[in-house]
């Protein structure tokens, strides 16, 4: 006998994400649409969510009262903002449901409250939840780790849309910390965020990000390995929002029969080496 169709709601059902996700969880056979959440005041709330999105009614209203829409869900996928992910954690994590976590820009704050919530949740959280960026995270780490710190230079270059608020991207940061772990080093203490200025030469070892915003794009990134007379470039371009959402759906099915813990897209995607 299947299994019953896995119910999710959709918190910032009206944004960039919440739509395509609203539009693949449609497309997607083992999952539907419970609820959709949208903030306090938003215009949006009372209409159908299928009708915000572009597919026709769906029976969903958007509504700004979370606590009654996860009452009878078995996930949450949030990409919203690092202060409501937080909250939405608290109560994804009281009503034991599955939290697929795309919202970048978290402060070590709010990692740490989404960590304390992932003992009671099933929490999948990544910085990029596409295939091919995940899959480019783990090529990132092994020519990290092939190429001498002290002879290549690591740099990481992201282009995004110009609403975005956050930088560097969580994608940018997600592929600084694979090129760190290659080289069995702290990003945290090596990474240069911003250069401005007279800023004297390159310190061998570090990881540097370059942050570019313009336009509609949806997200670019490239590592550059740039050694003496060579330089490898290991790139990605997102072309469609529906790949992050069907990976978050993806990663919300895989969740649903897994014990509490805080989970990475690699999980999810048989690529991580824990
Ligand atoms: N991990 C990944 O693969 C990806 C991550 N992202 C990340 O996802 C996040 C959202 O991106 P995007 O969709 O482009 O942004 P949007 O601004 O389009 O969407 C965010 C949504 O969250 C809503 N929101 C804000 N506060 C609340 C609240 N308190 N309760 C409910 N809803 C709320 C906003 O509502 P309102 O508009 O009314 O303020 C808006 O609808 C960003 O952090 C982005 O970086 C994006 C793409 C892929
Ligand atoms: O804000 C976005 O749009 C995106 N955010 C994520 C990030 O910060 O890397 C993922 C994707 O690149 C789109």
């Amino acid at each position: 006998m299947s299994e019953q169709a896995m119910k999710l709601v959709v918190v910032g059902a009206s944004g960039r994400m919440g739509q395509a996700l609203i539009r693949i969880i449609h497309a997607t056979e083992g999952a539907t649409l419970h609820a959709a959440v949208g903030r306090e005041g938003s215009p949006f709330l009372g209409k159908d969510a299928g009708e915000i999105a572009g597919l026709g009614p769906v029976g969903v209203s958007l509504t700004d009262d979370p606590l009654t829409a996860f009452l009878h869900a078995d996930g949450v996928i949030d990409f919203t903002r690092p202060e409501t992910t937080v909250v939405y954690a608290g109560l994804a994590a009281q009503a034991r449901i599955v939290h697929v976590i795309g919202t970048t820009g978290c402060s070590l704050d709010d990692e740490a409250r989404i960590s304390a919530a992932a003992r009671h949740a099933r929490i999948v959280k990544s910085g990029n939840m596409s295939l091919g960026v995940n899959l480019l995270s783990v090529l990132v780490q092994q020519a990290a780790q092939a190429l001498p710190a002290d002879e290549w230079d690591i740099e990481v270059l992201e282009m995004h849309h110009k609403h975005k608020v956050d930088a560097p991207s969580g994608t940018a940061l997600l592929l600084g910390n694979a090129a760190a772990n290659g080289r069995g080093i702290d990003l945290a203490d090596n990474s240069v965020r911003v250069r401005d200025g007279h800023t004297g030469a390159r310190t061998s070892g570090s990881i540097g990000f370059a942050t570019l915003r313009g336009g509609s794009v949806i997200g670019d990134h490239s590592v550059i390995l740039a050694g003496e007379g060579e330089m490898v470039t290991l790139s990605h371009s997102a072309g469609d929002r529906s790949i992050f959402a069907r990976g978050a759906v993806k990663a919300a099915l895989w969740a649903r029969d897994r014990k509490p813990d805080l989970y990475s897209m690699l999980d999810v995607l048989g690529l991580s080496s824990r």
